[in-house]
């Protein structure tokens, strides 16, 4: 059965819902150029209301590790979030916290899957993502797709996830066609950037589970 994670999200009155409609892992970030970046405290908060059967996901870009250990301590992550890392960085990483390593590989190529290999024994789960442009402001989160076909046939190292530009409208597709235990979201459950929807959480996860 697939099961998702719902990313992204910073108020109790959209966590609380992702939980009760059946998110298998929540996901924080901590990137302060995110419209959905949450401070320790508010992570804190938040994190205090997941029970115990969902996972609570940190997610990071290229972090030192004062923002790992502080978020880590406040959150009580169970799952770290890895984007723009090397392989020897997400090895000391893993190596030195000890918890659930997820390292996002950015995909617009066939070439790009290639990059999941470098990661073999040195993290837990790679979640392939869209790449966003050189240019943009963030790494993840803008909404962006990539061919899902490009998976076909693609040996996958470890453990993955599918994320990038997924919807309620779109997901149970996405899971017909590449196959993905694990699929990830945040703006497709969105009414505007950092804006997370019930509504759309609700059908999102509905359409996983169908
Ligand atoms: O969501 C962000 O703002 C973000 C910022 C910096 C790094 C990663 C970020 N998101 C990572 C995720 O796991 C997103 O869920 C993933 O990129 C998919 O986003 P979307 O295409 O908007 O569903």
């Amino acid at each position: 059965m697939t099961t998702a994670k719902i990313c992204g999200l910073s108020t109790p009155v959209t966590l609380d819902p992702a939980i009760r409609h059946g998110a298998s892992h929540v996901g924080f970030v901590f990137f302060p150029a995110s419209p959905r970046h949450v401070t320790f405290a508010k992570a804190a908060e938040l994190a205090a209301r997941v029970p115990g059967h969902v996972a609570k996901v940190g997610v990071f870009v290229d972090p030192e590790d004062d923002m790992l250990e502080q978020a880590v301590g406040s959150a009580a992550l169970d799952v770290l979030q890895l984007h723009k890392v090397t392989p020897p960085r997400a090895a000391a990483i893993r190596a030195k916290f000890g918890i659930e390593t997820w390292v996002a590989v950015a995909v617009r190529t066939r070439d790009d899957l290639e990059a999941a290999h470098g990661f073999v024994g040195v993290a837990d789960r790679i979640l392939y993502d869209a790449k966003t442009p050189d240019s943009a402001a963030l790494p993840g989160g803008m909404g962006l797709r990539f061919d899902w076909d490009l998976l076909e046939g693609f040996r996958h190292p470890l453990p993955w996830a599918l994320s990038g530009g997924l919807d309620p409208a779109n997901v149970a597709e996405a899971i017909r066609r590449t196959g993905a235990e694990l699929v990830d979201v945040s703006s497709g459950v969105e009414s505007e950037p950092g804006k997370k929807d019930e509504t759309k959480i609700a059908a999102f996860l509905r359409a996983v589970t169908a």
